[in-house]
């Protein structure tokens, strides 16, 4: 019986391999376009893309045809449905069938066609509403799910466990990340199905805008959320690429937590709205906290570097410059 963690494969390649052919899946979105900015920085000069449009990832006989013709030796799978927690509890089954179908097609056709190596990205809503905190990926499968997002949360799941599944069969060098609430450039600002740092962002610039005189938040304003800018994941991520090849997922946290009133107050600071926030709790709260024990990627090496207050004040500027100016 083979290695079951597949512990015989050997990191250290891909740094040296810049004009090896790497598909990042999912590239126009806050993940991915933060990890085609530090592959181009780190001098890959070969990546393959393909938007939504030109490759619809749920289509499995399209994906196949993709990766036969342009046989990619990495991947990093940053294509999913994603959103925040009204989304999520509002859209179930689009969050659990499309993020199935778009991994198992691009895990299965990565594997067939020859990848090298793969990097699968869940999420830090995988684990149970009530796991011990900081979370250590032991914690898997050990409790009931946060029912807001236990959805998307199995879908994430399956994709890790497809990920090792591969590696024990067919000694495939597939990897997964976990990472905790992320922002930057490139989030997504929608009113309703966007993560909570984005949406605030917004409301509050549209409210000092408009000179309103307060903001509803939704919750109680309790819950804790660890937040990470998406260049240090793009970083995180890179990193993983090069230096990790083993069976378990891995924790890819800030270890730094706020409560949502916390945040409100900072991104309410740093927008400059001078009005009073309103709490709606008509809204779920979620999951209570999930501060993730990312001590294993600290130890292989690996330290985040971008502030709160730093990443929120460069995502407001991004947020001025990208968003706000394109619709004058
Ligand atoms: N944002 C966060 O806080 C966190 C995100 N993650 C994970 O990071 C990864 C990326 O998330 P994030 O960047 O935030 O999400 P985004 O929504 O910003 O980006 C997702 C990308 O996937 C593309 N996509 C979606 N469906 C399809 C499809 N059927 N075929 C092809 N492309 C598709 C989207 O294209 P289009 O928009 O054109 O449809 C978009 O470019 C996901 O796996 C997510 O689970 C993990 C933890 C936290
Ligand atoms: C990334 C990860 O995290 C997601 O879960 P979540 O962290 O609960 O997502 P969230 O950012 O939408 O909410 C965080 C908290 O913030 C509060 N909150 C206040 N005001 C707004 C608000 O205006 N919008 C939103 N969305 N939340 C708000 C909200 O009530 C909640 O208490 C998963 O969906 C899933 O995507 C996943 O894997």
């Amino acid at each position: 019986m083979a290695d079951t963690t597949g512990s015989e494969m050997k990191p250290g390649l891909f740094m040296s391999e810049k004009s090896a052919k790497i598909f990042v899946a999912g590239h126009r979105g806050l993940v991915g376009s933060a990890i085609v900015r530090k592959l181009q920085e780190s001098g890959f000069t070969n990546l393959i893309l393909r938007t939504h449009s030109e490759l619809d990832l749920t289509n499995q006989a399209d994906v196949e045809s993709f990766f036969s013709a342009e046989k990619p030796a990495y991947v990093i799978l940053a294509a999913a449905k994603v959103g925040g927690i009204h989304a999520n509890n509002t859209y179930p089954a689009d969050f659990i069938a499309v993020n199935l179908q778009i991994q198992t097609n691009v895990i299965h056709s990565a594997y067939t066609n020859g990848v090298k190596k793969l990097l699968f990205l869940g999420s830090s809503c995988i684990y149970p509403k009530f796991a011990p905190q900081p979370i250590p990926e032991s914690a898997l499968l050990t409790g009931p799910l946060e029912p807001t997002n236990e959805w998307y949360a199995i879908a994430k799941i399956a994709g890790i466990k497809m990920c090792q599944a591969y590696r024990i069969q067919h000694q495939w060098d597939a990897i997964s990340g976990m990472p905790t609430n992320l922002y930057g450039p490139n989030d997504n600002f929608h009113p309703e199905n966007s993560h909570v740092l984005p949406a605030l962002m917004r409301r509050f610039h549209e409210a000092k805008a408009n000179n309103a005189e307060e903001v509803v938040v939704w919750g109680s304003g309790s819950p804790l959320r660890e937040f990470l800018h998406v260049d240090d994941l793009a970083d995180a991520c890179v990193f993983l690429m090069e230096k990790y090849s083993g069976f378990e997922h891995v924790n890819v946290g800030s270890g730094v937590e706020v409560t949502i009133k916390e945040l409100a107050e900072l991104v309410k600071e740093v927008v400059g709205f001078e009005g009073k926030l309103v709490w709606d709790c008509t809204k779920p709260d979620g999951t209570p906290r999930k501060l993730m024990d990312s001590s294993k990627l600290a130890s292989l090496g690996w330290t985040p570097k971008v502030s709160i207050r730093d990443g929120l004040r460069q995502t407001y500027d991004w947020y001025l410059e990208n968003v706000v100016q394109k619709k004058q």
